[in-house]
């Protein structure tokens, strides 16, 4: 950056006096280019040092001030052939002041950038390039007012010295050509590897977004239908329960004679009837309930309802799409049926675990009376032994 306003001070210079060849004291000029370097690290380790807060502008920016406005004014005093020159009490001011406002202008809109770096990069970009502009803008005012009364005209220029001068010039300007060059090869290269290392952490981090949801899928739902998995119900029970105002049903669904399919066609045809009685539990619940599978032939429905025979209703509902007939690659199966045992939160109790393992027995009940039929808890707790 030292290097960079350095030599964006002696452009201005040449160009404000574009018609006058200007030869400069190479020790000063270089002399100028180390106070740029020092001063433009100083202020920075400064800024970075004291973790960015608003306050803390005021030393940086000061630095930052002071080495643009020494690195200028030593920069007039290196011009072998300046003629008579002077330069006002009212301009030298302006010109710190310049220099002063826009150090902390620049400040702000570095300290904007990195805050937005890696949230925003369009924005973070944005402000880079205003603290750039905002910078040299403030480096070429200072330039204008404090070098406005040089008068170049009345340069006396002996011949000796002019051929000395025009070789001091020539070196001087290899120099700042090089600089020049080295200077913008440096941020191309640094603006290279940060843009390529920006794109390949951009599509590191949209990998990595997709490889979490794909985990998150996996680990909630069951692979075969796709229906939430245990993992996934106690998850939604618990949010349900910190939400609830009205009753939630939780149904416990268990094929009823299952295990034959498994036996007579084979796995594979089990798992496409499983398929299909999941898809055909949805389409009954919709978006009145959730459907979990929670194993072999387990199925979990939960439904927030105020009305018990509503909920009766769909389970029966549900008990006739399960005794459908299934077309099926190897079979049609059409002796299927279901148990279902009901628990109710909050009344048969307020935990997960608690609330379907009261499902489970009434299910058991069902099953144990000849299975294909539905149950609530509460009118199978009076069998059960005290
Ligand atoms: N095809 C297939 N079968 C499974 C899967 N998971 C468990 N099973 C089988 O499902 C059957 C479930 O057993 P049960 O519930 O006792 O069988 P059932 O014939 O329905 O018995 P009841 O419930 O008493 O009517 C077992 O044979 C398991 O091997 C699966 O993912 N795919």
């Amino acid at each position: 950056m030292g290097c960079g306003i350095w030599v964006l001070h002696y452009m201005v210079m040449q160009a404000h006096h574009h018609n006058h060849v200007i030869n400069y004291n190479i020790q000063i000029t270089l002399a100028s280019l180390l106070i740029a370097i020092v001063g433009c690290t100083l202020g920075f380790v400064c800024f970075l040092f004291k973790k960015l807060r608003r306050k803390h502008y005021l030393l940086p920016a000061l630095i930052f001030s002071a080495t643009a406005a020494s690195m200028h004014y030593l920069g007039l005093t290196a011009i072998i052939n300046a003629g008579d020159w002077y330069v006002s009490n009212t301009n030298i001011t302006l010109s710190l002041i310049v220099i002063f406002t826009t150090s902390l202008m620049m400040l702000r809109l570095t300290h904007l950038m990195l805050v937005m770096t890696g949230k925003n990069d369009s924005y973070a970009n944005f402000y880079r390039l205003g603290a750039t502009l905002t910078l040299c803008v403030g480096v070429a005012i200072m330039h204008f007012l404090g070098s406005c009364e040089i008068n170049m005209g009345s340069m006396a220029v002996s011949s000796a010295a002019s051929s000395q001068d025009a070789y001091i010039e020539n070196s001087l300007a290899i120099t700042i050509i090089v600089l020049v060059a080295l200077v913008f090869m440096l941020a191309i290269f640094i603006w290279f590897i940060n843009f390529k290392e920006h794109l390949s952490n951009e599509l590191l981090k949209k990998e990595l977004i997709m490889k979490n949801l794909q985990l998150k899928q996996m680990t909630q739902h069951d692979s075969l239908t796709k229906l939430p998995n245990r993992l996934y119900l106690q998850a939604h029970l618990n949010t349900q329960f910190n939400s609830q105002t009205e009753p939630l049903f939780i149904m416990f669904v268990d094929l009823d004679g299952f295990k034959r399919v498994n036996d007579v066609w084979g796995h594979a045809v089990g798992d496409e009837l499983l398929v299909k009685i999941s898809r055909s539990l949805k389409s009954v619940v919709g978006n009145e309930g959730f459907v979990a599978r929670i194993g072999g032939d387990e199925f979990i429905i939960v439904i927030s309802q105020k009305d018990k025979d509503t909920v009766i209703q769909l389970a029966q509902q549900l008990l006739a799409t399960i005794s459908d007939r299934y077309e099926l690659s190897a079979t049609t199966v059409d002796f299927l049926s279901a148990s279902i045992g009901i628990s109710v939160y909050p009344e048969h109790g307020k935990d997960v675990a608690t609330l379907l393992k009261k499902a489970d027995v009434a299910m058991y009940y069902i099953k144990d009376k000849g299975k294909n039929n539905v149950t609530f808890y509460d009118e199978v707790e009076m069998t059960l032994p005290c």
